[in-house]
């Protein structure tokens, strides 16, 4: 079964004609992990989600080894998956030490990462706002001058677990000083999943109305309540062609714990191949790849598509 091959009812209208999957499953997939998954399967699990056909696979983080202990071996991993042909790796890098050990082992893809609340900063950066972006600035400079390209996360662009609703115009602000530093492009976190497609739309139509080109923007959706689909299809509505995912829906994030899974990439592409839209991926072998995953990690994936594809009667 697949959804490209169901009768199309009424052919997608007004959204992009390809997708650019930014698959996040190696690392916010698995850096909440709590048993230490072996770096060889870490490399075969993005071995093998570039062979089902995704393009752009985040790789690990660059980080302190005791704020993330999942991915504490981002030196023995990066090495073995660098040279994967026609695959971006980004990696992420919080700080001047970060991209100093990312840029020594030849990551040509580099993300950093800000929120638009001060508490969700302090727990993941341990810092304020604005002393991060003032982190990231020489950072994100060197890294464009080391010829990469460079992503700015902006987390907590709707809700916030400890400051509840966030304003968009403080999203904005952060947007705004991120490009201004030199950022390629951005991506806007749901961190917790709260949002629903009203919201992305408000947030969207106000960085239209603050000059951010919506082909600088991705969208990066947590499934928490259910709504990471509906976003994303609100996010294609208004022009937006990248779309984060996490294969067979692992994540989390481990300095926001009411964050669950995020969207898992099999349901993205199962929606994005019904509505006639191209992604270069190859779902049977994804699904595999997060069946595959699933075991290591000893318990079934909470994606619906891997599930439902996984059954041989479906
Ligand atoms: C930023 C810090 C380091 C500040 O942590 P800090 O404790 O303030 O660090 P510091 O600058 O004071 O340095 C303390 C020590 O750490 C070392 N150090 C400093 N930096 C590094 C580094 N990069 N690699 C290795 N070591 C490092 C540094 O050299 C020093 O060593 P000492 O002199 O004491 O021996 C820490 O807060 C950190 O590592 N945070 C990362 C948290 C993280 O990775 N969170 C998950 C990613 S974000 C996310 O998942 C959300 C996202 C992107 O998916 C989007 C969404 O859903 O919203």
């Amino acid at each position: 079964m697949s959804a490209e091959r169901l009768p199309m009812v009424v052919p997608a209208a007004d959204l992009p004609d390809r997708v650019r999957i930014y698959e996040v499953g190696a690392r916010d997939g698995l850096q909440n992990e709590k048993g230490a998954v072996p770096t060889e399967v870490k490399a075969e699990f993005i071995r093998r989600l570039a062979d089902a056909g995704l393009t752009t696979i985040e790789a690990t983080s660059f980080v302190h080894p005791k704020w993330v202990p999942q991915l504490a071996d981002a030196e023995e991993l990066f090495p073995r998956v660098r040279d994967l042909p026609g695959t971006e790796l980004p990696v992420l890098v919080p700080n001047q030490r970060g991209l100093d050990r990312a840029l020594a082992l030849g990551a040509d893809r580099i993300a950093v990462f800000a929120s638009a609340t001060e508490s969700f900063a302090k727990a993941n950066l341990n810092r304020t706002v604005d002393e991060s972006l003032a982190v990231f600035e020489p950072v994100v400079r060197q890294a464009k001058d080391a010829g990469a390209r460079v992503r700015g996360y902006v987390s907590m662009c709707f809700g916030d677990p400890w400051e509840g609703a966030v304003p968009p115009h403080q999203v904005a602000r952060v947007c705004t000083a991120l490009r201004n530093m030199g950022c390629d492009e951005l991506s806007l976190g749901d961190t917790i999943g709260v949002a629903t497609p009203g919201h992305v739309r408000g947030l969207l139509n106000l960085l239209d109305e603050e000059g951010v080109p919506t082909d600088e923007i991705g969208v990066h959706f947590h499934d928490t309540y259910g709504q990471a689909l509906a976003n994303t299809y609100a996010a294609l509505e208004h022009g937006v062609t990248t779309v984060d995912a996490s294969a067979g829906g692992l994540g989390g994030c481990p300095y926001a714990r009411s964050a669950t899974g995020n969207l898992a990439t099999e349901d993205l592409v199962w929606m994005l191949h019904g509505l006639g839209i191209e992604t270069g991926v190859d779902l049977d072998r994804l699904t595999a790849t997060s069946v595959w995953m699933a075991a290591h990690l000893d318990r079934p994936s909470p994606s619906r598509t891997v599930r439902a594809l996984s059954h041989k009667d479906q």
